[in-house]
């Protein structure tokens, strides 16, 4: 390697460091880490769960990472074809190393995938994904017993096929019907127009053999709506789609360009009576329907992957937020007084401005994203032991969370890779790949807006029951509470106070969500039908759900701190980490705070102002933030996010083994080139 950075120092080697001793580090990140006022592995342990539990999480992505069986080239440098081969090709190792690893937990499966798969996407996806949670959780016992061996085996391969080519989001209005047959105890599949195409399935294109299939159900003639049914896609012995089923890639995206992500037709295709999954709902033998204990039932898969996703979007987001961070402040530019040293771009007020509310919500996703799990699994637990009540809460915060989350995760994505300049534009940063493996989150698995009308649905519920003075659950328990007058800060410490910016939050949801349900009322007593009136209040409906969200998260940021035990140190920053989320977002929607009077144009003077004095703390503490998300070098994938910052060697040891540079001079200068200049006329 040519050496064009000359670097001094040595890695810290402590105990708890897991980064490889003894490289350089580049003296500025070293210098960071020095003035840090925590300790870094600290936060990582406090993340984790423990230090048992950091511990494990290493182990188990140092066996992917090490296993020479899982190494390739750069992704970047692989055309699609190549790419999916390889995605299979490593689902299919990782099956077999899980199995020799015996990796039985499932977080410790997750972490192995996940350190096995870097930054692309995972051949066996939505097998894992989505395929095998709607089997685990719409098949009665018989089927389970039957369907899942033989998933969890990988002797079939499945995927989850719901949306059509015509049709996403409405999913009560998807055309591809199953008409059950009494005479041969079969349903018969079809798909009736061409926009009952299902489309976008991922694993479908090529991987699946399997499908869990969404389709209208009719039985003696009367329409059900929509039910998963079980179908095989492909033959077992040799790949080929069954008679009666087309199939096929729908072609490459934005970015997933190692998924096939597929195209699905049925001509009349038989299935057996039992591959409709029937736990909640059944057709008996004649015809005759069970319907289930709740409507939404079929939606349950759904619930479950938005669920995961607020964990995903917060996992990218601190990704994201490490590569800029690290790059910052390697990265100088701008001689600021003559013949001195060019500054770190992380000491620009606009760098951290664009930087530390990411920084600040990877954090605050973070541990929205444990607590939102804990509630998964709670409200799971009461349904198996058949209480339905908190289904419809669990739905509107799923999907209040998920958009919110990745609206906020997929701008802050987009803005680091900006704060890094032309080199994040390069695919050597990470970012591009980073960016369009989360960006299609705000769409899939519930379209953002829609996900958030879904949540503002609920909370206009929930208004109407809090006026009628019935209880409410406990998050949003806050709207049955009378308003609390204006902010009482009187001084910039009042306002540095996470009760008081809590109750600000609170205050600012309540008012958009009454203010909203009020709209509604005055819209519907105008006379209009309920959807022209949803429709005409959609800009308030859409403000109070995402307050409401907003709040959420600023108030499980604050429970945390509160209630997590920590070093002094460690409270310390992330409690000011905590006052600036909650402070910059009252900065950035003033207007909301200030209509209603609630606060006045002297109390956000003081937001702003304190906005500005704790990005000096943050930016003392910015580099040891990003560390404590413990992003191993071989998982960031990114040149500019590396854990040592020498940054311009990787990128030119990276671009050389660009293929345009396999040789010196390219086939396309004889072809092209040469011709052009040699027939000129002109002479040298
Ligand atoms: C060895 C290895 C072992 C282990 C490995 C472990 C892990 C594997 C590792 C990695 C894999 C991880 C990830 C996968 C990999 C990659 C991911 C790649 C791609 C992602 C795949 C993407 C998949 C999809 O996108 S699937 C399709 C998703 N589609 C949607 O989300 C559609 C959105 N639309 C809807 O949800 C609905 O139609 C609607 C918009 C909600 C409206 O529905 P509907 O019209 O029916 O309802 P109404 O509006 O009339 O409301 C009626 C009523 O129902 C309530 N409601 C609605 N939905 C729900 C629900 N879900 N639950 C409960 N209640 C619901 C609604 O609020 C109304 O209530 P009220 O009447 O009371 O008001
Ligand atoms: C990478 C990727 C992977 C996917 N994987 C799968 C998969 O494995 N299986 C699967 O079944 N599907 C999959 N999907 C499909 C995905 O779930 C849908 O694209 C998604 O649910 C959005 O639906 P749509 O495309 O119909 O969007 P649309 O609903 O057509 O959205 C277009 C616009 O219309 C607006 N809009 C729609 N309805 C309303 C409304 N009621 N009120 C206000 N505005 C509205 C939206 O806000 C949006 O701005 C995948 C999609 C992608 C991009």
């Amino acid at each position: 390697m040519i050496v064009l950075f000359n670097c001094t120092c040595a890695v810290p080697t402590t105990m708890d460091s897991f980064h490889p001793v003894p490289v350089k580090v580049n003296p500025d990140l070293q210098k960071e880490r020095d003035a840090a006022l925590f300790n870094p592995v600290e936060l990582t342990y406090l993340k984790d769960g423990g230090k048992d539990k950091t511990e494990r999480r290493r182990r188990c992505e140092l066996l992917a990472i090490n296993d020479p069986d899982l190494q390739h080239k750069d992704i970047s440098f692989m055309a699609r074809n190549e790419r999916y081969s390889n995605a299979v090709r490593k689902a299919v190792i990782i099956a077999r190393k899980i199995k020799e690893h015996r990796l039985t937990n499932m977080e410790e499966k997750q972490l192995y995938i996940s350190a096995a798969t870097q930054y692309d996407t995972y051949g066996f996806g939505l097998h894992y994904g989505m395929f095998l949670p709607a089997l685990s959780a719409q098949c009665d016992e018989e089927q389970r017993n039957y369907w899942l061996p033989l998933a969890e085996n990988l002797k079939i391969l499945g995927t989850y096929a719901q949306t059509e080519l015509g049709h996403g989001t409405f999913i009560r209005g998807l055309e591809t019907t199953a008409i059950y047959d009494p005479k041969t105890e079969e349903f018969v599949l079809h798909t009736p127009t061409l926009s009952a195409l299902k489309w976008w399935p991922g694993n479908m294109g090529k991987t699946a053999t399997h499908a869990v299939v969404l389709a209208q159900l009719y039985t003696n003639g009367k329409s059900y709506g929509l039910h998963p049914f079980i179908v095989q896609l492909r033959s077992l012995e040799n790949h080929q789609p069954l008679p009666g089923i087309t199939l096929g890639d729908i072609g490459p995206k934005l970015g997933f360009h190692s998924f096939d992500n597929g195209f699905l037709g049925f001509d009349h295709v038989r299935i057996p009576r039992r591959n409709m999954l029937m736990k909640y709902s059944q057709v008996s033998p004649d015809g005759f329907y069970i319907k289930p204990i709740h409507a939404k039932l079929t939606y349950s898969t759904m619930v479950e992957a938005r669920v995961t996703l607020v964990s995903d979007i917060a996992y990218s987001l601190s990704q994201a937020v490490t590569i800029a961070v690290r790059y910052s402040a390697v990265r100088r530019q701008t001689e600021q007084i003559k013949g001195v040293k060019e500054p770190q771009i992380l000491d620009y007020r606009t760098q951290q401005l664009k930087l530390f509310p990411y920084l600040a919500a990877a954090y605050a996703f973070t541990f929205t994203s444990f607590v939102i799990t804990g509630r998964y699994i709670e409200v799971q637990n009461e349904m198996n032991d058949g209480n339905m009540e908190s289904l419809s809460e669990l739905h509107a915060l799923s999907a209040g969370l998920k958009a919110f989350t990745s609206y906020v995760g997929n701008e802050g994505i987009e803005v680091c890779r900006l704060s890094c300049g032309g080199h994040g534009y390069s695919q050597a940063s990470g970012f591009p790949e980073l960016y369009t493996l989360t960006a299609p989150i705000s769409t899939f698995e519930g379209e953002n807006t829609v996900m958030l009308l879904q949540t503002a649905r609920y909370l206009m519920k929930c208004a109407t029951t809090a006026k009628r003075g019935l209880e409410l659950p406990r998050f949003v328990l806050y709207l049955s509470q009378r308003q609390k007058g204006q902010c009482p800060a009187r001084n910039e410490s009042d306002l540095l106070d996470h009760g008081l910016l809590s109750d600000a939050f609170e205050h600012r949801a309540r008012r958009l969500v009454i203010e909203a349900a009020q709209k509604m009322q005055s819209n519907i007593g105008k006379g209009n039908p309920q959807h022209v009136a949803w429709n005409n209040c959609h800009m308030y409906l859409l403000k109070a759900a995402s307050a409401h969200c907003h709040f959420y998260v600023v108030q499980t940021f604050v429970k945390y701190i509160n209630d997590t035990e920590m070093s002094d140190a460690v409270r310390d920053i992330l409690t000011s980490l905590c006052q600036f989320y909650a402070l910059h977002g009252i900065w950035q929607n003033a207007g909301d705070f200030l209509q209603d009077g609630y606060m006045n144009g002297n109390q956000l003077d003081m937001v702003q102002s304190l906005v500005g004095k704790l990005l000096d703390k943050i930016r003392i503490n910015a580099v040891a933030l990003v560390d404590a998300f413990d992003f191993r070098d071989e998982i960031l994938c990114s040149k500019l996010g590396k854990y040592d910052g020498n940054v311009y060697e990787a990128m030119y040891e990276w671009a050389k083994n660009s293929p345009l540079n396999k040789t010196e001079v390219h086939d396309s200068y004889n072809k092209y080139l040469r011709p052009l200049m040699q027939s000129s006329k002109a002479k040298l």
